[in-house]
């Protein structure tokens, strides 16, 4: 039997989705694919729980009662001392900083699967110097749900690129949470900001939903890309159109955010009084492989297009290659959700195995 021990660094939506996963499908993986996946470290931004005998249903009043606040090295020599092998951490944060942690999980002998995106969309120096450490400890870093959730989007293109496919451009509805947002807004009565609070407490829009409606978070899925296609592209040269007005944008808390998000109403309702009977607003991301333009933008469409007939959080991709010539291949379905991404987590984790020995 093939063993992997994962250490999860986030419980929130994803991360305490896939453990539940894992314990369901822990039985089926045995039988199946002659794989075990065991989980024992859990940890979130302030507290660890470790588990010598494999991950208990309760994993949440394990994590509650006998949790403690950790630092990294804690856990580095948690998993040393009890001899763990093929090691997985688990980034199902949404941190700008837990990154800087990879590069000293790999030396630790981890592997890396993320849905969080930050180590994808920094510098090109970052993005590069992180596989060259990759390939010099012989470890692996997959992250299919960095784009798309569950949808199989970066395999996809990098399918095409490693056999010279010519991509041409990539243009979609990029974001889940967006896309259930502008759905939603455009059928129903509802404020802007009743539907933004939906789109959260759904587990659709990111912790701090102004990276959705700042445009980063699809300008980040676009940059992820644009370089598994090759582009040499920084995250400052995406051409975003921010949907935040200045007064709440990141400078100020996300607290003041929420206090403050009717503000967001007025704008809205400008934009929905302005559409024609049979239009929609929908929120798209291209990328242009023959220009090198990236591009975030809102646009109007008709309800009867591929985009405006979308529906809940749906994304959609349409990608022009060569063979494909002039009518795209389409991958459509969830682009956000909790249940979604982790299966997409496992996925990584089950084709991860597939390479170990
Ligand atoms: N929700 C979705 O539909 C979806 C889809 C695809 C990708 N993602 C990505 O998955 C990630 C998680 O999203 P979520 O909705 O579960 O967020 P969440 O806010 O519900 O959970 C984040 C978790 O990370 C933990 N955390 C934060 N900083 C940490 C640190 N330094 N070390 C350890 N733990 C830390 C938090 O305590 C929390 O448990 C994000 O990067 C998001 O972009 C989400
Ligand atoms: N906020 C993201 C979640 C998935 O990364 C989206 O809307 O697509």
């Amino acid at each position: 039997m093939k063993k992997i021990n994962i250490v999860l660094f986030g419980t929130g939506n994803v991360g305490s989705k896939l453990i539940n996963q894992i314990l369901e499908a822990r039985e089926i993986l045995r039988q199946k694919e002659g794989l075990e996946i065991n989980l024992p470290v859990i940890a979130n931004s302030s507290t660890a729980f470790f588990q010598k005998e494999n991950q208990q249903a309760s994993w949440e009043a394990d994590l509650t009662n006998f949790g403690f606040p950790y630092r990294l090295e804690d856990i580095l020599e948690y998993v040393h001392n009890e001899g763990y092998e093929n090691l997985i951490a688990v980034d199902a944060t949404a941190s700008e900083q837990f990154v800087d942690n990879y590069n000293e999980l790999i030396h630790a002998g981890f592997h890396i699967v993320a849905a969080n995106k930050v180590a994808n969309t920094r510098s090109s120096q970052f993005y590069a110097r992180l596989r060259e450490t990759l390939l010099e400890h012989n470890k692996y870093f997959l992250y299919e749900t960095n784009v798309g959730a569950g949808l199989p989007i970066v395999e996809t293109l990098r399918n095409f690129h490693r056999t010279n496919e010519r991509v041409t451009r990539v243009r979609g509805v990029f974001s889940g949470s967006l896309s259930y947002i502008f759905n939603t807004y455009c059928e129903e009565e509802k404020t802007f900001s009743e539907v933004l609070t939906e789109a959260g407490d759904k587990g659709f829009t990111e912790p701090d939903p102004r990276v959705d409606l700042s445009g980063k978070d699809v300008a980040r899925k676009l940059l992820i890309l644009g370089r598994e296609l090759g582009l040499k592209k920084e995250f400052e040269e995406i051409s975003i159109q921010d949907l935040v007005p200045k007064h709440l944008n990141g400078q100020s808390t996300l607290k003041n955010f929420h206090r403050n998000k009717k503000d967001l109403d007025p704008i809205f309702l400008k934009l929905k009084k302005d559409l024609k009977q049979d239009e929609v607003i929908r929120h798209v991301g291209e990328l242009d492989l023959q220009t090198g333009a990236l591009d975030v933008k809102l646009v109007k469409e008709s309800r009867t297009s591929a985009f405006g007939s979308l529906q809940n959080a749906d994304s959609s991709f349409e990608i022009f290659t060569e063979s494909y010539g002039k009518q795209p291949l389409v991958i459509k379905g969830a682009g956000a959700g909790a249940a979604v991404t982790a299966r997409g987590v496992l996925t990584d984790l089950v084709k991860l195995a597939e390479k170990l020995h």
